[in-house]
């Protein structure tokens, strides 16, 4: 059985492009594996809300490290007691496995 720490222990493979993105089968089977979020325009997306903006820029700061741990890197909107998180591989303008480990790994954070 498949369960979110599979993808989030799993670590991003750079990726400077030449390599297909994942297809729609292969993107819905790893959505699968993530709670909350959603795909569109070739992008994984999910909305966090905190108490305060103290809690939000928490959040921020440790997905930045996450960010230049994996070297892979989400867009982020910020406001006072939300962010809004998307990943896309850029390189390859679409999804790759690297997007859905990363999401994996800050649902894990925003856990704990
Ligand atoms: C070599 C390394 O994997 C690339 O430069 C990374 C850096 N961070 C990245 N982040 C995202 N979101 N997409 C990319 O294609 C990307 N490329």
């Amino acid at each position: 059985m498949t369960n979110i720490c599979d993808l989030a222990n799993k670590q991003c493979k750079p990726c400077e492009g030449g390599v297909p993105p994942l297809s729609m089968e292969e993107a819905n089977k790893l959505m699968q594996q993530l709670e909350g979020w959603s795909l569109a325009n070739n992008k994984i997306s999910k909305t966090f809300e905190f108490k305060n903006y103290y809690q939000t820029m928490a959040f921020v700061n440790a997905v930045a490290w996450i960010s230049h741990r994996e070297d892979h890197h989400p867009d982020m909107a910020v406001s006072y007691n939300k962010c809004h998180v998307e990943y896309m591989t850029h390189a390859i303008n679409g999804l790759s496995e690297n997007d859905f480990i990363c999401a994996a790994k800050i649902d894990w954070l925003f856990k704990i």
